[in-house]
């Protein structure tokens, strides 16, 4: 059984004193067997909190990045600056961006490309909308995303979060997960061969320290991509226990 993968995405959250006193939080309650623990603070914490975890077992995650290694771009953040600080991980094409920056199928894609590059791990992500899912049409977008998204040769991971489950409090019921898993993969193994069996999933979507466990526990579920509750030590570390007994 491999080990399951919690990842925590801050969003645009965190001063200095609060992602200090977070990491300290986690750091003095984590549980003696642990699941593989990435933290994805915003830009303006990555390089505090490299030094604050450049011993520990948590890893460093960055929510998006630049598909150049540097050039005229103005307020974006390259592949290699993120690995220049030690970060190992980036979200890419989270729903947000997606919505708020214009992002296309195909810059995640590019995206995706110079992070691997990098020697960073992708975490790219789907996902439908509410509209999607009640007109029946939430497996089709999802396969357009996974094609359009995810590279030839991908070895990162792909989070799947429905946007109607994002910081609502309302989870995808198990039903749904685990329909949705299975298509998923299907499709993974449909793009990528033999390769697409081992591709990890996580999910995403009001993901708590009530429901993780049954969530994680989920055939397909390879993890979870925690938002809200990734900003309280004491939630973060129960949905982390949950993956560890998971
Ligand atoms: O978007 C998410 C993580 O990337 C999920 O956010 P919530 O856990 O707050 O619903």
């Amino acid at each position: 059984m491999t080990r399951q993968i919690i990842v925590g995405n801050w969003k645009m959250n965190g001063t200095s004193r609060d992602s200090q006193a977070l990491v300290e939080a986690l750091l003095a309650g984590l549980p003696a067997s642990l699941p593989d623990i990435v933290t994805c603070p915003p830009f303006t914490q990555l390089a505090l909190l490299a030094d604050k975890l450049k011993v520990s077992p948590i890893a460093l995650g960055a929510q998006d990045c630049h598909k150049a290694t540097s050039g005229a771009h103005t307020g974006d953040i390259s592949p290699a600056m993120l690995t220049d600080l030690g970060v190992s991980y980036v979200i890419l094409g989270h729903s947000e961006r997606r919505q708020e920056h214009g992002e296309l199928d195909e810059t995640v894609r590019e995206k995706a490309v110079a992070a691997a590059k990098a020697g960073l791990t992708p975490i790219v992500c789907i996902g439908e909308t509410e509209d999607q899912r009640e007109s029946g049409e939430h497996f089709d977008t999802l396969g357009w995303q996974i094609k359009g998204s995810l590279p030839d040769n991908f070895s990162g991971i792909l989070a799947y979060e429905p946007i109607w489950a994002i910081g609502t409090g309302r989870a995808a019921t198990e039903d749904e997960i685990a329909e949705t898993m299975k298509f998923l993969r299907e499709e993974l193994v449909r793009q990528f061969g033999e390769a697409g069996k081992t591709l990890r999933i996580l999910y995403g979507g009001s993901v708590n320290a009530k429901n993780a466990a049954s969530i994680l526990s989920l055939t397909d579920v390879a993890g979870a991509l925690v938002g809200g509750a990734s900003l309280n030590a004491e939630a973060f570390l129960s949905i982390i226990g949950a993956a560890s007994a998971a």
